[in-house]
């Protein structure tokens, strides 16, 4: 590392100087439609970098941004990478985001803090089915975006078919701003439909753009595209259109200002294009992150005031203002532990100390840096907007700060639910510490990485979004940790639940000899009102008994005995969810009635009205996207109907390559990264993401329920 680089500059030891400047944004895409490409030019053509590397390039150097040695074996990014850089005026804090769905909650934490995106598509695969999960996590968190058709020098590339299908397949109305001229190995550069100009990126990776007049054969795409571009932008911009109803020509200011405003108020996105990597198009874009997204100022973030029952305040970038800032990414290095934090309110200074909302704890921001990759510089302030790390506070990811004056919360990232678990052990039994403190790391650094130990195996089984997200952790722990590890088979995480409402009335009791057993219960079982689809809803206790037939020692002891019931549920052993107990009434004998004896009528009343309750074992059905040269279609589709997939969808690529989009349950999906290749001659690319929770089938949940019976028989 450079030794500068460690000090710190002295013009970048204080935050940015004009946040009206400061574009804080993410780039997310489908697997490999091009992010870390896209950003390797950005950091070069800004000057951070003096040299390009190549994903998987010849050089073996690898991309900057893909810091990890696993990331730049495999050519895939595991972990968001953060940085900064400067673009003319603009201050550019810029996160790469994994295109993986197994890594999806590194998109989720950056959409999160940033306040506009860069969404990449294919210029020849087209819209994929990450690019619908990234549009849907855009809109969640009400990020707006400019669309970068990328690749358009790919063979089977074609900018019409992809403006078409980002227009039908996501939800924000978009229309280009440029057109190619020549598309492949003919793509020679961009028209620029505002400003009606043709670009040219020549020189060393294109750093020398040359602007000409639009050559003759493209003026008609030109000028209607411009045209449809207006009418797209009168539908949407008022002040637009009421120049355009009123017959007045809108100047190119005009039609800049109005995608500026529409697109951060998230009624537009412009479509822009090119080829990262043959350095094409990608300075427009970073013009165009300048030009049309907002600056933090001009999004709105709020925080719930936990003083005044939660109510949502408006929070401003004043940096006069209390401290409000979020610690969205940590991550363990060898100085400790490193909290990425986005500051949306007030000033936070190197010194100071701050008060973590969910645990009342005071802690000192010992050392704040500016992160570029894996490397560090060193900065003594940082204001509202901005995005930096710092050391010295011990916390969880997601966790709020403030200068203690207030008590505000940021509200919450959506964490999914783990779809896969396995068990793992260390080889060898001396290296358990080091286990242990890997686990403990990765757990903190990441919500969609679960650990626990199974209560009778007392195996440690991990759990997470998907085959490779499991492998990349094992392969972490020995490469990090140096602690070699075993891996079981993987398995599903099913859920259970009833689908009817079933009624009980149970009498434990044992009166013979000695001091006897009585507890009587009565109610009902029903599945919880209002429960959303894939929505898993921790099962409840309802008291709704009158009178004094169960004293209320008991209806704790009931209510014990209940949650012991859908810990571990009975058809295949895992938890039950959706579920409500209804207690309406109950018996109790003066001497005989204790908690032990209500714990067990609790639970025989559980069994008892089980089987009237139309039981359901539920399980993960994953969208899953192929793309394969013609040939291999047949034995593709065999494959996947053998694992029980339903083709949903097929699309014709204009490269002899075709897409097919089929559902499949996950626990027939283990191991299909292997199968393609082997079907596909390695040419066959595959993608897979969690869809919904479905019940499973009679036959095979027959066959779930027999295993779990035998297992448990076993080892009875
Ligand atoms: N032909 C062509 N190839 C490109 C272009 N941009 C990227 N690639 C190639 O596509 C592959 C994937 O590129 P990456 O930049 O790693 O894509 P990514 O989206 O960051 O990948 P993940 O983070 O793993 O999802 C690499 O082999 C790149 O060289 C482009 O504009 N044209």
């Amino acid at each position: 590392m450079l030794s500068w680089l460690r000090k710190g500059i002295p013009s970048l030891c204080r935050g940015f100087a004009d946040m009206s400047k400061v574009r804080n944004i993410g780039i997310s895409a489908h697997i490999d439609s091009g992010k870390t490409t896209f950003t390797e030019r950005v950091l070069y053509y800004t000057g951070k970098i003096k040299e390009i590397h190549e994903v998987k390039g010849n050089d073996r150097v690898g991309a900057k941004m893909d810091s990890m040695e696993l990331e730049r074996e495999r050519g895939i990014t595991i972990q968001s990478a953060a940085t900064f850089c400067k673009w003319k005026n603009w201050d550019i804090n810029l996160i790469d985001t994994p295109g993986h769905v197994d890594f999806t909650i590194e998109v989720e934490r950056a959409l999160r803090v940033l306040d506009s995106a860069i969404l990449l598509v294919c210029g020849a695969s087209s819209v994929q089915s990450q690019t619908l999960t990234v549009d849907r996590q855009m809109r969640r968190y009400k990020v707006p975006r400019i669309t970068f058709i990328n690749k358009l020098d790919r063979a089977g590339a074609n900018h019409n078919v992809v403006i078409k299908a980002i227009q039908e397949k996501l939800p924000v109305i978009s229309a280009p701003i440029q057109i190619p001229m020549g598309l492949e190995s003919q793509f020679e550069g961009l028209i620029d439909i505002i400003d009606r100009k043709a670009y040219y990126f020549l020189g060393n990776h294109g750093v020398d753009i040359q602007i000409k007049d639009v050559p003759a054969k493209y003026v008609k795409e030109m000028e209607e595209r411009r045209e449809k571009l207006i009418e797209t932008l009168a539908d949407v911009d008022d002040i637009l259109a009421e120049k355009f109803l009123s017959g007045e020509v809108p100047t190119t200011d005009d039609i800049k200002q109005a995608i500026r405003r529409s697109t951060i108020a998230l009624k537009f996105s412009p479509i822009m294009m090119g080829s990262a990597y043959k350095n094409k198009g990608v300075q427009l874009a970073l013009d165009a992150v300048g030009e049309y997204l907002p600056s933090p100022s001009e999004v709105p973030n709020t925080a719930l005031d936990l003083s005044n029952k939660e109510a949502p305040v408006l929070l401003s970038t004043d940096p006069k203002k209390p401290l409000v800032c979020l610690g969205f990414k940590l991550e363990e290095n060898r100085f400790g532990q490193l909290t990425y934090t986005r500051i949306y309110q007030g000033k936070l200074k190197r010194g100071d100390f701050i008060t973590n909302t969910s645990t009342g704890k005071k802690v000192k921001v010992s050392r704040m840096v500016r992160m570029h990759s894996n490397e560090m510089i060193e900065i003594n302030e940082s204001e509202a907007g901005d995005i930096c790390a710092i050391f010295g506070i011990e916390c969880n990811s997601g966790e709020t700060f403030t200068d203690g004056t207030i008590n505000y919360a940021m509200s919450s990232m959506f964490v999914p639910e783990p779809v896969m678990s396995l068990s793992i052990k260390p080889v060898k039994k001396d290296s358990n510490e080091k286990f242990a403190k890997a686990l403990t790391k990765f757990i903190r650094e990441d919500p969609t990485f679960r650990v626990r130990q199974d209560e009778e195996s007392g195996e440690t089984i991990i759990s997470g979004m998907g085959e490779l997200h499991l492998q990349i952790y094992a392969e972490r722990i020995r490469r990090e940790f140096e602690v070699d590890v075993e891996l079981g088979a993987p398995t599903v995480n099913y859920r259970e639940t009833i689908t009817k409402k079933s009624p009980f009335n149970y009498l434990h009791k044992k009166q013979t000899g000695g001091s006897g057993q009585y507890a009587g219960v009565v109610g009902y079982i029903e599945p919880m009102p209002d429960v959303k689809p894939n929505e898993f809803k921790e099962c409840k206790f309802i008291d709704k008994t009158t009178g004094m037939n169960i004293g209320p020692e008991f209806i704790s002891a009931i209510e014990k005995g209940f949650k012991m019931c859908v810990k571990k549920g009975p058809q295949v052993g895992y938890p039950v969810v959706n579920l409500q107990y209804v207690l309406t009434d109950g018996m109790t004998h003066i001497v005989d009635s204790n908690t032990h004896a209500f714990i067990a009528a609790t639970k025989g009343s559980f069994r008892q009205a089980l089987p009237g309750a139309g039981q359901t074992i539920l399980e993960p059905v994953m969208t899953v996207e192929i793309t394969i040269p013609f040939e291999f279609q047949t034995q593709v589709i065999g494959g996947l109907i053998k694992r029980r997939g339903v083709i949903k969808d097929t699309y014709r690529r204009d490269n002899g390559c075709m897409a097919l989009i089929a559902e499949a349950p996950l626990a027939r999906m283990f191991g299909y990264a292997s199968e393609i290749r082997s079907n596909t001659q390695g040419q066959g690319e595959f993608s897979m993401e969690f869809n919904r929770m479905e019940p499973v089938e009679e036959g095979e949940a027959a066959i779930l329920r027999d295993t779990y019976k035998n297992r448990e028989d076993d080892e009875y």
